[in-house]
């Protein structure tokens, strides 16, 4: 199956899914004095009820954090979407040293780590309807700079001895995803895709201009997690991200001047 290897990762990854070629692919570089600033873009609202956080999953590609999505309680609304979007999970992509990680960059600059909160639309019955709609998913990402120890982000971190290897997971109660958010909520929007396959050109990014922090041994805790499952030749879960693809004449849209 698909994975950031040599023989299966992103340039592979059009073999068995032609999408990866496609004209709305994610992510993209964001190149902020070519962005336009909409001054109909509404303020993001992110309402997120704790209790609906529950586990916590090393899929073998990343670690996700997944919520029960099957009432109205953590969602996303205003910003560049109509309606309202469920938040299902949050997970992460980082590299193997501080100088790169993010799917998304900034004026070509990649930043250690990016949190991405996949959200989908209630106008369909399930994440599973909504998935393949260009209208069905809307992805949250926030970058990652290296600073101070994050100790909000240091309760997701210190889950991970349970979660070593592939397909691991354990109980994850009572967590706000909207700790991991930065102080302003200002966003760049495009339409784009999934970045992992299925690759699916159903996604309205909404990518946060503010970074938040994470310290050099934090992201040191993400390189510990394996890509590998137990029995499996140990491989540690590093550079799991698809990097930038042509943007074919989107339009980035700005929430601030
Ligand atoms: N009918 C379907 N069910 N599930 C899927 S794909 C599962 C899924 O959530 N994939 C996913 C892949 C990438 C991303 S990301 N990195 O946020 O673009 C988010 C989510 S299609
Ligand atoms: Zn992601």
């Amino acid at each position: 199956g698909w994975g950031y290897g040599p023989s299966n990762g992103p340039d592979k990854w059009e073999i068995e899914y032609p999408i990866a070629n496609g004209p709305r692919q994610s992510p993209i570089d964001i190149i902020p004095r070519e962005a336009q600033f909409d001054s109909s873009l509404k303020a993001l609202k992110l309402r997120y009820d704790p209790s609906n956080s529950t586990g916590i999953l090393n899929n073998g590609h990343s670690f996700q954090v997944d919520f029960t999505d099957d009432k109205d309680s953590s969602t996303l609304t205003g910003g560049p979407i109509t309606g309202t979007y469920r938040l299902r999970q949050f997970h992460f992509h980082w590299g193997g040293s501080d100088e790169r990680g993010s799917e998304h960059t900034v004026n070509g600059i990649k930043f250690p780590c990016e949190l991405h909160l996949v959200h989908w639309n209630t106008k369909y019955p399930s994440f599973g309807e909504a998935a393949p709609q260009p209208d069905g998913l809307a992805v949250v990402g926030v970058f990652l700079k290296i600073g101070a120890a994050n100790p909000r982000l240091q309760k997701v971190l210190d889950a991970f001895e349970a979660i070593r290897s592939k397909g691991k997971q354990t109980t994850f109660p009572g967590f706000d995803p909207k700790t991991l958010l930065p102080g302003s909520l200002d966003y760049w929007t495009y339409d784009g895709s999934l970045t992992t396959p299925p690759l699916l050109e159903s996604v309205t990014w909404i990518v946060l201009r503010d970074p938040i922090s994470v310290s050099p041994a934090q992201m040191a805790m993400f390189r510990s997690l394996m890509f590998s499952g137990d029995g499996e030749a140990p491989c540690c879960m590093v550079d799991n991200y698809r990097p930038p693809q042509p943007l074919k004449g989107r339009a980035v849209r700005a929430s601030f001047k």
